[in-house]
């Protein structure tokens, strides 16, 4: 069984939760862990896909919102070639079940989830929900990440992974 970790990332949180996620995965199954800048577009082989992003604006990143996170961080981004919005567009989508995940601020009032709107656009391109969106949080825009959320990541990948298998 194989499975697809495919991330986008501004400052490096979500891509050390979604290697978090697959170290999880490989537990149980084969797994790839990509940046969504380098991810083809073709589940061939993909037993389960899991997809996460940066809560940008409520939502899943756009080309403006990636520009101001270049803009007003301090370094260089991680994703400098589009977001998990444009790649699930391309995507050849079939039938492949999925799980979504973000990174957001800790805060527990603030609304909206990139991980629920890769959801609902995953869904919408015919694939299978496997399991809810999951957010992990980061203390500040540039993170680091809350206390224990890398060790939480790793739990959620190894319990899809039973799951899947
Ligand atoms: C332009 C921009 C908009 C953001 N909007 C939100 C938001 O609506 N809600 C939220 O919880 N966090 C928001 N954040 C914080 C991001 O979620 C945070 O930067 C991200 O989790 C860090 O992950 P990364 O290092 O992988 O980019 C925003 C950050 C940026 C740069």
């Amino acid at each position: 069984m194989r499975a697809l970790v495919v991330y986008e990332s501004m400052f490096g949180n979500t891509q050390k939760i979604a290697e978090a996620i697959a170290d999880g995965l490989a537990a149980n199954m084969t797994v790839d862990v990509v940046e969504v800048g380098s991810a083809g577009t073709s589940l061939d082989g993909v037993d389960l896909l899991v997809v996460g992003g940066p809560t940008h604006a409520f939502s899943m990143s756009r080309e403006s919102t990636r520009k101001s996170a270049t803009e007003h961080g301090s370094g260089t981004v991680v994703s400098k070639a589009g977001g998990i919005r444009e790649w699930i567009a391309d995507l050849h989508a079939g039938s492949t079940p999925f799980a979504t995940f973000d990174t957001k601020a800790d805060k527990p009032h603030l609304p909206g989830s990139a991980a629920h709107a890769a959801r609902r656009h995953l869904r919408h391109r015919g694939l299978r929900p496997f399991a809810a969106a999951t957010s992990f949080y980061v203390t500040d825009m540039e993170g680091p990440l809350a206390d224990g959320e890398e060790e939480r990541a790793r739990r959620w990948g190894e319990q899809l992974g039973l799951a899947a298998t």
